[in-house]
């Protein structure tokens, strides 16, 4: 049995938890993307890249949305643009959430096409799905951890229609052999989000879980966006920053979860004022799921028991709050019956004190 005393640092880690909003790129670490940096100019010294630790140096944190999501396209990519590294960084980032005690995780990824490594989206999430598979096995086989991952596939705000039905097909394909869901995501001031409405009722009428990005910012946050996002069932929506009062409501009629990263919104500045003005204490007595996530560890570098231990600290969460949240998380996964039960079952022999 996980004996917990007071909510500290010892406590959240110890705390086993459940992670469903992690970016895979996002998640790999700095040092991780300086390995395979080290690795790829060592092959090849003229390598154009720069250095990870000199492109994004540790302990920066306060990037926008003006600054952030080059990363990816501009740089990231780039870097992690062969098998090699795409298994290296995906190992590291289930092994990173492994180590902090994530007993169930759902991974997200935007399935990318590599023509210049002729890879092709297909094989870039079964690659995907591979490493997730070993991850899978190896806990059974040791009995030493308990994760369980699957994966989420992502539409860019920025795709066409015909590129985010090809993710949905992705997806519908994989559905029962490690895809649960599919997910809206991308610079929230881009891109006109109506189109995706087909594609997304394919992914509703699968029987896939569908997470929606959910007013980021203000120009994301408008009433025609979001009354359109919502027409289209999701399940979970993310952030859930610009909401207004009707909306809010509409949500916990609508009994949707909600997946909130209280680091990405401070540091990027998504939200006003600082960790204690967070929309984190309003829906966590909305009576709604309530998932605490990371987004971006690798960017944010915040793992997500220092989450916790922020959502404690800064909302005075007791261990029976711990608790409320815990199981109320379990609710809203992607996961089957069986994985549902298997959560239960830790959580209930986890000593709240
Ligand atoms: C601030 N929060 C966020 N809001 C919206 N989209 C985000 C995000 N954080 C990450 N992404 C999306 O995830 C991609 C990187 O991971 P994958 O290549 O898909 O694994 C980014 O390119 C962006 O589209």
């Amino acid at each position: 049995m996980t004996s917990l005393s007071v909510v500290d640092t010892e406590l959240t880690h110890a705390l086993p938890k459940i992670e469903l909003h992690a970016h895979l790129t996002g998640s790999i670490s700095r040092h991780c993307l300086h390995q395979v940096w080290q690795k790829k100019k060592s092959r090849d010294p003229d390598l154009a890249l720069e250095d990870p630790l000199v492109t994004i140096p540790p302990g920066k944190v306060d990037f926008n949305v003006k600054t952030f999501f080059p990363l990816f396209s501009s740089y990231i990519y780039h870097l992690c643009d062969d098998l090699q590294s795409i298994i290296y960084t995906t190992e590291s980032v289930l092994q990173s959430f492994r180590e902090d005690n994530v007993v169930y995780l759902e991974l997200r990824t935007t399935p990318r096409a590599i023509p210049s490594n002729s890879i092709t989206e297909a094989q870039y999430v079964d690659v995907i799905l591979h490493c997730i598979t070993v991850s899978n096995n190896i806990n059974e086989c040791t009995h030493t951890s308990t994760m369980q991952t699957n994966l989420i596939l992502s539409v860019d705000r920025r795709n066409t229609l015909e590129e985010a039905y090809k993710v949905i097909d992705l997806a519908i394909v994989r559905k029962g052999k490690g895809v649960v869901g599919v997910d809206l995501c991308g610079n929230p001031e881009k891109g006109d989000i109506a189109i995706f409405r087909p594609a997304f009722e394919r992914a509703k009428e699968a029987g896939l879980g569908i997470t929606l990005h959910f007013a980021e910012t203000r120009a994301s946050a408008t009433e025609d966006e979001l009354r359109e996002l919502l027409s289209w069932r999701p399940d979970r929506l993310g952030h859930v920053i610009h909401v207004n009062d009707d909306l809010r409501r509409e949500i916990v009629k609508r009994n949707i979860g909600v997946e909130l990263c209280l680091s990405c919104n401070v540091h990027a500045k998504l939200t006003e004022g600082s960790f204690e003005d967070h929309h984190f204490g309003w829906w966590k007595e909305s009576g709604v799921g309530v998932a605490i996530c990371t987004d971006d560890v690798g960017i944010f570098e915040s793992p997500i028991s220092n989450e916790y231990q922020l959502a404690a600290t800064h909302f005075h969460l007791s261990k029976v709050d711990l608790k409320k949240i815990c199981e109320s998380i379990v609710d809203i996964t992607f996961a089957n019956e069986r994985e549902k039960f298997r959560l239960r079952s830790i959580y209930s022999n986890v000593d709240w004190g």
